[in-house]
């Protein structure tokens, strides 16, 4: 694992932002990976301001996304469909049909998960997928305990996870119990993988990502598999790992 430690979250987003305009620049039919969560706000602030300034061009690039919560609507206000649209797809010229998020509304909930691998398999995989990282390890939703081969799949959610995303409901109860996530076999498929880590709250398992086993335990210690990763980590983030 490629590790780049920056100052701080500014700096962290701002190469996170470099390196998905590199991709695009060098291949504008690119598949992108792409995360919600707090963490990778900052870089998609950059890809907008960059975006305005006219040097890349989005309308040939393909998205995935990591997850969606279950029984949330496209356009709940804590949807990851409204996420991406208000944070990112509404402020760049990427195709609406072109960006794919798992349905949490679906009937079928066993078939979405089928449908969505599917896509992941011919429009993918992403060449960069993006990711940030729970404070329990896991990446996408993927808690403790996910085998390293799963693929799309239906996940109950961890009450710290609930806990953890409950500052953007009104209240805890508004969290959802379930959500679809692209499993750890999903996401391993992808051919380059930018893993990002701000804050203190982030201490802890970044420890554990560098010096702990690889352990389905330890969700993102699922990483140490792909030959194509780098985590971009803050100060902030890195402060507890031995020998920094
Ligand atoms: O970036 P945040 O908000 O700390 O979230 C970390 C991770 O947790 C999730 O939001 C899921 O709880 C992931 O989507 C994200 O990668």
């Amino acid at each position: 694992m490629n590790v780049k430690v920056l100052e701080n979250y500014e700096e962290l987003s701002q190469l996170a932002a470099s390196l998905i305009e590199q991709q695009v620049q060098e291949y504008p039919q690119s598949v992108l990976g792409l995360a919600t969560g707090g963490t990778p706000l900052g870089a998609y602030k950059h890809v907008i301001r960059r975006y305005k300034q006219g040097n890349i061009d989005y309308s040939n690039v393909s998205s995935i996304n990591l997850d969606e919560y279950v029984g949330l609507d496209k356009t709940h206000s804590q949807s990851y469909h409204l996420f991406m649209k208000e944070q990112l797809f509404d402020h760049i010229n990427i195709r609406e049909d072109q960006t794919y998020i798992p349905d949490g509304k679906t009937s079928s909930l066993y078939q979405e998960c089928k449908r969505y691998e599917g896509i992941i398999d011919e429009i993918g995989p992403p060449d960069l997928q993006l990711l940030g990282i729970g404070e329990n390890g896991h990446i996408g939703f993927n808690e403790p305990g996910t085998s390293f081969t799963s693929l799309t799949h239906i996940v109950n959610l961890e009450l710290s996870t609930r806990q953890a995303n409950a500052r953007f409901f009104n209240s805890f109860d508004e969290v959802p119990k379930q959500a679809i996530t692209m499993g750890i076999g999903s996401i391993l498929k992808s051919k380059q993988i930018v893993l990002l880590a701000s804050g203190e709250r982030k201490a802890e398992a970044i420890k554990r990502l560098l010096e702990g086993p690889v352990d389905e335990q330890f969700p993102a210690s699922a990483l140490h598999d792909h030959k194509n990763v780098t985590l971009l980590v803050d100060q902030a983030s890195y402060q507890l790992v031995e020998g920094k």
